[in-house]
């Protein structure tokens, strides 16, 4: 096993940052922490590579983090703040000149998609291509296990999608990687296994297709209308119960041959709708669900679905 953390533990004061958090990620997996601010994910980052000492057993590559060779480790901390007054190419080079090997920084800037800035200064950079360098400092040593503590974020939706090929063919070539993250698309889409911790304590952990049909709850159709409360009405007198939500109008349990009951309820009703959108869940209800943060539930998943 790559990385294992048994009943692992971290309190700072009276803060519990880690309450018991188990996890074994094996060789070649993407693994993902998500959960809510202040959940214990950089916590438990920092427990795993050594950074702070928590109660509990940690294991990075068979050994204690602290004893693991930095050489085959890379991490990204959430706060980076590398010196501004060096260039891309500067900064790349400097942090590769801290291992024994490095990767050319050339190719490290252009796999983070940095090449045409490489002699910016980090100064100069935009907010995601400073975050773009740093992941690059994270890259250079070629690391078999990879600490990616939100990589992302400030990132635009391309440059996003870049880093997650990185990561991927990292992964494919045998790196073991760990990303936390708030974007629930990347963690369905990157990770091979997702685990939600809240309140310090992992909630749920599995594949997020097997988060998704295992606490995701039913197919259900979004009601794009702008009498929203007649609408709301006339769903309700045609029997259709609601996904808590005060944002949206949201049908709850809709298979998809019932699409057609929910337009005719409208229909007979006489409310206009501008659409009507039918998806299955995703991660991120489940990550609403299980954080206990999706608006007017009480957090219990079993629960949501009939109210
Ligand atoms: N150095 C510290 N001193 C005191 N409290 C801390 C310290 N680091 C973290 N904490 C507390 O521990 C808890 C967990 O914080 P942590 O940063 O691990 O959460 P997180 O899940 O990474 O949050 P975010 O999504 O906001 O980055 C929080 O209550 C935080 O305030």
């Amino acid at each position: 096993m790559t990385i294992r953390a048994s009943d692992v533990r971290r309190a700072y004061g009276g803060t519990v940052a880690l309450d018991g958090v188990s996890l074994a990620v094996e060789a070649g997996e993407v693994y993902g922490l998500i959960g809510p601010n202040g959940a214990g994910k950089t916590t438990l980052v920092r427990a795993l590579t050594g950074t702070t000492e928590p109660e509990g057993e940690v294991e990075l590559l068979g050994r204690d983090p602290a004893d693991a060779d930095p050489q085959l480790v890379g991490l990204l901390p959430q706060e980076f703040s590398p010196p501004e007054r060096l260039t891309a190419r500067e900064l790349v080079d400097y942090y590769g000149g801290l291992y024994d090997e490095a990767r050319d920084t050339d190719a490290v800037l252009a796999d983070v998609g940095l090449a045409d800035a490489a002699d910016t200064y980090y100064e100069n950079l935009s907010g995601g291509q400073k975050r773009r360098a740093c992941v690059a400092t994270a890259l250079v040593n070629d690391p078999e296990v990879l600490f990616l503590d939100e990589p992302t974020t400030g990132i635009d939706p391309q440059g996003r999608r870049d880093v997650w090929g990185l990561v991927e063919s990292l992964a494919d070539a045998g790196a073991t990687v760990l990303v936390t993250t708030h974007y629930m698309e990347e963690a369905e889409r990157l990770c091979d296994r997702v685990g939600l911790l809240a309140d310090g304590r992992m909630v749920a952990e599995g594949s997020p297709r097997d988060l998704v049909s295992e606490y995701g709850g039913a197919p259900r159709v979004e009601v794009r209308a702008a009498d929203v409360a007649a609408a709301r009405a006339a769903l309700e007198s045609a029997g259709f119960a609601f996904v808590p939500d005060e944002r949206r109008l949201v049908v709850d349990d809709v298979a998809p041959e019932d699409v057609g009951g929910v337009a005719d309820a409208l229909a007979d009703a006489g409310v206009e709708y501008d659409g009507l959108l039918w998806r299955q869940p995703d991660l991120e209800e489940v990550y609403l669900q299980l954080s206990g943060q999706a608006v007017g539930t009480g957090g219990d998943p079993r629960e949501v679905n009939s109210e």
